[in-house]
């Protein structure tokens, strides 16, 4: 038999790595398991990007954002298992649950918290021949660092929030940036848009990419042509870097035994209380993959789920468990760090 574990959070994104702080914090003996090689989940595809709105957080890049989770979230120690993707669940006669990984291996335990987002994601590739030979050159998908752009013409093709946010970005390190859109209009946040058409960057909307044109023998972009497809004009650019934010494909390879009955609310969420139990006794859920009334899909959203589902898991295995959300002064663990931060408090 493998070991047995309180929780096993599936997903090591910001509600999983929450969970798994707070699940220590909960004295529950704690798994999680992660896709990808890192942890981190969505917020590893905006590393650059400020994150301002998280109460009482000074504004931070993405990637200090994820250290700081991780380090949270190893706080009491989890089993951490990377580049491990969840495929099968099945719960057994004892109420406990059997999940089943794409290695093969079998893992235990009396609770599960998912926290699998919108499944395992990738960036949607540009439609356009020979585009994969600028890949990580000149043609990104995520932006991995704002330096790369520095005083340079940058292209940046999509039309939602993600592009429109790369683009107000850029317009104070790009020497120009150019936006270039399918539609006629951006759904994206209007202040964002307003920013855009204030500032000089240049809006090619009705517009897709067609060809990428090559320095001489280099994995380079020099021109991207651009179509009008209302007027279904041409028109060649010069361009440094092209950004694609084009959405996510989504993976969700995650099956569940017949016998255990998680209802969702579309093919995409599952139903949860705000409590964040689902349909079936002994799983739970938290972050962008559950809807309720109210759930808010942004970093806060997920962490006030995150201590639901840990505390809902707390008293599924344990009836008599505290109800009430524990704060970390409840805890051992904090006793000594919690000396040794006031003594050099005091010392200043
Ligand atoms: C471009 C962009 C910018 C954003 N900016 C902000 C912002 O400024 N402020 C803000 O508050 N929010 C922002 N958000 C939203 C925020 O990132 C999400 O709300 C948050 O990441 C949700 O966390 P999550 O843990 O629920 O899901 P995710 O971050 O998607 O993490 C889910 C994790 O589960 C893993 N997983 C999935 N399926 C499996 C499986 N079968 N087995 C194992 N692992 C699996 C995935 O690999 C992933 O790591 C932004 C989102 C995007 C896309």
């Amino acid at each position: 038999m493998t070991e047995m574990f309180d929780v096993t959070i599936i997903g090591g994104g910001p509600a999983g790595l929450y969970s798994a702080f707070y699940s220590g914090l909960r004295g529950m003996k704690t798994k999680l398991i992660e896709s990808q090689r890192k942890l981190g989940g969505k917020v590893l595809l905006y590393p650059e990007k400020m994150i301002w709105d998280v109460g009482g957080q000074p504004p931070v890049p993405g990637h200090t954002f994820v250290k700081q989770l991780v380090d949270q979230a190893l706080t009491f120690e989890p089993t951490v298992c990377l580049d491990t993707k969840v495929e099968y669940v099945e719960k057994t006669a004892d109420k406990h649950f059997l999940i089943t990984t794409n290695h093969g291996e079998i893992h235990e335990t009396k609770s599960i918290i998912l926290a699998v987002g919108g499944g395992i994601i990738h960036p949607k590739r540009l439609d356009c021949p020979g585009a994969e030979k600028f890949e990580g050159e000149t043609l990104h998908y995520t932006v991995p660092s704002l330096k790369l752009f520095y005083q340079k013409t940058v292209v940046v093709s999509g039309g939602g929030n993600g592009a429109i946010d790369w683009a107000v970005e850029l317009l104070d390190i790009a020497k120009h940036v150019i936006v270039v859109y399918r539609q006629g209009d951006f759904p994206a946040h209007e202040a964002q848009v307003e920013l855009l058409r204030k500032r000089n960057a240049t809006i090619l909307l009705n517009s897709t990419i067609e060809t990428l044109i090559p320095h001489n023998h280099r994995n380079k972009i020099k021109q991207v042509v651009v179509k009008n497809v209302v007027s279904e004009e041409t028109n060649a650019i010069d361009t440094d870097h092209l950004i694609v934010s084009h959405g996510f494909d989504r993976e969700d390879s995650l099956q569940f035994a017949s016998s255990i009955q998680l209802r969702k609310k579309d093919e995409y969420f599952y139903e949860a209380s705000p409590t964040c139990s689902t349909s079936e006794p002994g799983i739970f859920a938290a972050g962008d993959i559950i809807n309720y009334d109210g759930k808010v899909y942004l970093l806060v959203g997920a962490f006030q789920d995150a201590i639901n589902a840990v505390n809902s898991a707390k008293q599924y295995i344990d009836p008599l468990a505290e109800k009430i959300a524990m704060v970390s002064s409840h805890n051992e663990k904090f006793r000594e760090k919690n000396k040794q931060l006031l003594e050099t408090e005091l010392k200043l």
